[in-house]
């Protein structure tokens, strides 16, 4: 039995407004073990009937490494040119990813064809692999924080070119590129909010009551 302080509250709360997206990286290697740690941890995260259905690729090759890179140059060149006029002006001024120089580099999949679990909880919603999935990047969000390590989520990409680049089965479902190391800085404010590109709401806009 393990019981909770107040002094363990308001860190964890200061856990959740410290942590950010981070695209700027500093480029000193991560410890060894670090990123396998953070998939220990992502693997302890609720899954839909028990079914674990993340799949974790570290990528070390520089080869693939230089083919995500020009994957996200080329999808983020299609980005800019879907706006126009001020908005296009201001996202080609945000930096959207810190492929070059995060030293780590992961890719995180959904097992859309595993037995584990035995289908519970997925038959009227299959999409709760890719949300249990989500779950796992999530808590390996908040755990890298805590031991001052970045992440940032590139969904920049194209999946299929992210499945041939990889070479993963055709059954797992892409569903994130993270780039991991340590920040160039720490803020308790997004990124996207201070180049004023949106600005971060509070709960009372999201919550209906009925
Ligand atoms: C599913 C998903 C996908 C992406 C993101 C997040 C999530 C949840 N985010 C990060 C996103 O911009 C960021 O979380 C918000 O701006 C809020 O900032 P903090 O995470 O609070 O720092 C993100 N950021 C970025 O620079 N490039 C990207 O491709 C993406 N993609």
């Amino acid at each position: 039995m393990v019981e909770f302080d107040d002094t363990f509250r308001r860190q964890l709360h200061e856990l959740f407004v410290w942590r950010r997206d981070v695209r700027r990286f500093r480029t000193d290697p991560l410890p060894d073990g670090a990123i396998d740690r953070l998939i220990e941890t992502a693997c302890l995260s609720p899954s839909v009937g028990l079914s674990q259905p993340w799949r974790f690729v570290i990528v070390d090759d520089a080869a693939r490494r230089r083919a995500v890179i020009d994957d996200f140059k080329s999808c983020n060149a299609d980005a800019l040119g879907a706006y126009a006029g001020e908005r296009a002006a201001r996202y080609a001024t945000l930096k959207l990813s810190g492929l070059e120089q995060a030293p780590g580099h992961l890719a995180v999949f959904a097992d859309k064809a595993s037995d584990i679990g035995h289908g519970l909880g997925r038959a009227t919603m299959p999409e709760t692999t890719e949300y249990s999935v989500v779950a796992a990047i999530t808590a390996m969000w908040l755990a890298a924080r805590a031991e001052g390590i970045g992440l940032g989520w590139v969904s920049i990409l194209n999946p299929a070119r992210i499945h041939t680049i990889l070479d993963v089965p055709d059954t797992w479902k892409f569903i994130a590129y993270l780039c991991v190391g340590y920040p160039e800085a720490e803020c308790d404010r997004p990124e996207l909010e201070r180049a004023k590109w949106e600005h971060r709401r509070g709960a009372g806009e999201f919550t209906l009551r009925r």
